[in-house]
């Protein structure tokens, strides 16, 4: 099975961070370029309303230039009406009521058609002498008398500037304008102009309509700055603004009256902050200042502002909104095809568990705990919960194999080697003796990490017992090849391993070592006499009889071949074998067997060569032959000699063994 493409946790992280680093370094470049944007943006728009400020400020001067022009032009134009000079002589030198009504007709007129509030006819001592309704009395005001001597003097119009005065209920605009019979003075006439009816409606004309607008005229008097005309913004507070410079900070009008021109940012009467334009008007002492809040002015652009910020804003995080979406759907999709591996791998490891009875699990030293699948927690009869303690774990071992089991595990954990391990367990639930096969290796991911084993456990009970039942029957085939089948007596295999293994222990311990070489007497005859199959008994019969009289471990018999048996002697010197020997034969002929082909004897006789070595006197391991050598030729000997008999190896038996 294919495993899942998937990548190293530390490869996932990184390009993580990557991602993360990018999607700052997007957030913070579109930060800057809006603030960047936002602030030119801003500039602009502070300059655009700069602007029109300005522009307002502009025409209203030019508006209150050309009303004051006009004035002076009217007045002029009156001082220079000669024909309207002499009617005033005549009728100063004659008074008549035509020429009266006459001058009224020329004063109402004058009112009507330029708009003045009064119109009056004064000598040249500054006396009222008439008006539009008829003849008056009265002294001018002080100002106007000052002006009326000015006037006379140049001979041309002069400008009493705009003041209240107890005698009108108004602020009103004066003029004096000069009249002349030739070079005589007549006298004057005083117009007035009530500011509020033609002045004032020039400083309320605003393109937009801002709350906060407002236009003032202003005049600096000595140390103080006076409004001249109203200020909306003032509500019902009446009367003239007035301003001592020194307090006036950052006062518009004070800072007009200082000689601060074009649009400024101060603080008005109000507290408010401002954005004021300042001009002088010309040919006169009056300042035009317009102004307005400098929110209320930025309130409509801001909100222009945010909005076409906010589009661009919004579009951006919808576009960063559906990068996110695509990503996350993306990432959703592999995840999903991800779980559907991961499941069908879950599910072929789980089946491949089964088929192999094999169960995974992970071991957490720091919590001392196996994590378990589901096999696992089957095999150590635990409910499928997944977790086992190492208490439980260790309750569970074998009696006697827990302290080499915990021992093993131990080393590999200290030496980190992988773990092959196999043990008995007695499950709880059912207390069924099992066998395991655990095969594990310990991890560690870093220094902080707790160390880990990863592994797998299988159940190998029903191995084991065919195991051991294959020991049991190698055992016993072992046994039964080293066994003579007639006489259930060691064979010759056995006894030559015998021989081997003995010598060596003999050459060890540097004891002697016997061997009883036997041979039943005349056997052919004995065949011959009674039959194969009674040979064979008599064979058994020879053997259970010597095989009774050896009782001390380590003695072996053995057939050695046909009717010939050998006896070995372990630690037997030559006495102690030949007596072992002798009774031997005395065994065999306690049986009594009947044998009436031997020449020797009527029942079953033996014949034995003895010997006794003491293994140390041959070095080597081929010595062993000299055992059998001499046990054959000391036997040869007792055939030699007439049977029925034993005969130690000596000097007699040397020929023998040379022949
Ligand atoms: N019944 C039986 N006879 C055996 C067996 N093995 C060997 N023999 C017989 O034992 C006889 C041995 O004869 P020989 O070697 O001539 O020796 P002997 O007749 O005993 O004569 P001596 O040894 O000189 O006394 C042979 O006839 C073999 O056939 C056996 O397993 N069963």
């Amino acid at each position: 099975m294919k495993a899942p493409d998937t990548m190293p946790p530390h490869h996932a992280r990184s390009r993580a961070w990557l991602l993360l680093l990018l999607v700052a370094l997007l957030l913070g470049g579109m930060a800057w370029g809006l603030s960047h944007v936002y602030q030119e943006r801003e500039q602009r728009y502070r300059h655009q309303i700069e602007g029109s400020l300005q522009a307002v400020n502009q025409l209203q001067l030019r508006a209150v230039t050309d009303w004051r022009a006009r004035r002076m032009a009217e007045a002029a134009a009156l001082t220079q009406d000669s024909l309207f000079a002499r009617a005033v002589a005549q009728w100063r030198g004659a008074p008549s009521s035509p020429q009266q009504a006459a001058l009224r007709e020329r004063l109402t007129i004058l009112m009507e058609q330029v708009r003045y509030t009064a119109a009056y006819l004064v000598d040249a001592q500054g006396r009222l002498l008439l008006d539009a309704q008829g003849a008056v009395t009265g002294q001018l005001p002080e100002p106007e008398q000052q002006a009326l001597q000015l006037a006379l003097a140049q001979a041309r119009p002069v400008v009493v500037e705009l003041r209240r005065d107890p005698a009108f209920a108004f602020a009103f605009y004066g003029l004096i304008a000069p009249l002349f019979d030739g070079t005589r003075a007549l006298g004057a006439v005083w117009l007035l102009v009530d500011a509020r009816a033609t002045l004032y409606p020039l400083l309320e004309t605003w393109p937009n309509h801002s709350p906060t607008a407002e236009s003032v005229l202003v005049q600096r008097s000595g140390d103080e700055v006076v409004s001249l005309s109203p200020l909306p913004l003032r509500g019902s507070e009446s009367g003239a603004l007035r301003l001592p410079l020194v307090q006036g900070g950052r006062d518009p009008m004070a800072m007009a009256a200082t000689g601060v021109r074009g649009a400024f940012y101060a603080h008005d009467y109000r507290g408010q902050e401002v954005l004021a334009v300042a001009s002088a008007v010309a040919d006169s002492p009056w300042l035009l200042l317009s102004k307005v809040d400098v929110g209320d002015a930025f309130t409509d652009a801001q909100r222009r502002e945010w909005l076409g910020l906010s589009l661009f804003v919004s579009l951006g995080l919808l576009s960063l909104g559906l990068v996110v979406l695509l990503w996350q759907w993306r990432a959703w999709r592999r995840e999903r095809a991800l779980k559907r591996e991961l499941e069908r791998n879950l599910r072929w490891l789980d089946n491949a568990q089964k088929a192999a009875t094999v169960g995974y699990f992970t071991y957490e030293t720091r919590s001392e705990a196996f994590v378990m699948s589901r096999m696992a927690s089957a095999i150590f009869g635990l409910p499928d919960e997944g977790r086992m303690s190492l208490r439980q774990w260790m309750t569970m071992l074998h009696p006697d194999e827990s302290v080499q089991t915990l021992r093993i595990h131990g080393q590999a954990m200290m030496e980190r080697t992988p773990l092959r391990t196999q043990y008995r367990i007695l499950r709880h639930g059912d207390r069924q003796e099992r066998w395991v096969e655990v095969w594990g290796e310990y991890s560690q991911a870093s220094e902080n990490e707790p160390l880990l084993m990863t592994g797998t456990v299988q159940d190998i009970t029903e191995r084991k017992h065919t195991e051991q039942q294959l020991a049991r029957y190698r055992v016993a085939l072992e046994a039964q090849v080293r066994l003579d089948p007639l006489t259930q007596v060691a064979n010759r295999l056995a006894l030559h391993e015998a021989v081997t293994q003995e010598w060596s222990r003999a050459q060890r311990e540097g004891q002697p070592l016997a061997l009883v070489m036997i041979d039943v007497d005349h056997f052919k005859a004995y065949n011959d006499s009674y039959g194969h199959v009674a040979g064979d008994q008599c064979l058994q019969q020879v053997a259970t009889a010597m095989s009774a009289l050896l009782g001390r471990a380590g003695d072996l018999l053995a057939r050695y071949g046909g009717e010939e048996f050998a006896v070995l002697l372990p630690g037997a010197d030559a006495p102690a074998a030949m007596a072992v020997a002798l009774r031997l034969q005395d065994a065999v002929r306690q049986l009594a067997l009947p044998h009436r082909g031997s020449a020797c004897c009527d029942s079953v006789t033996l014949s034995m060569g003895v010997t006794s070595l003491q293994a140390a006197h041959y070095p080597g391991a081929d010595a062993a032959q000299a055992l059998f050598q001499q046990a054959d030729a000391a036997l040869y000997t007792a055939k030699q000699t007439g049977r029925n008999r034993v005969v130690l190896f000596g000097a007699d038996c040397m020929q023998a063994l040379h022949s």
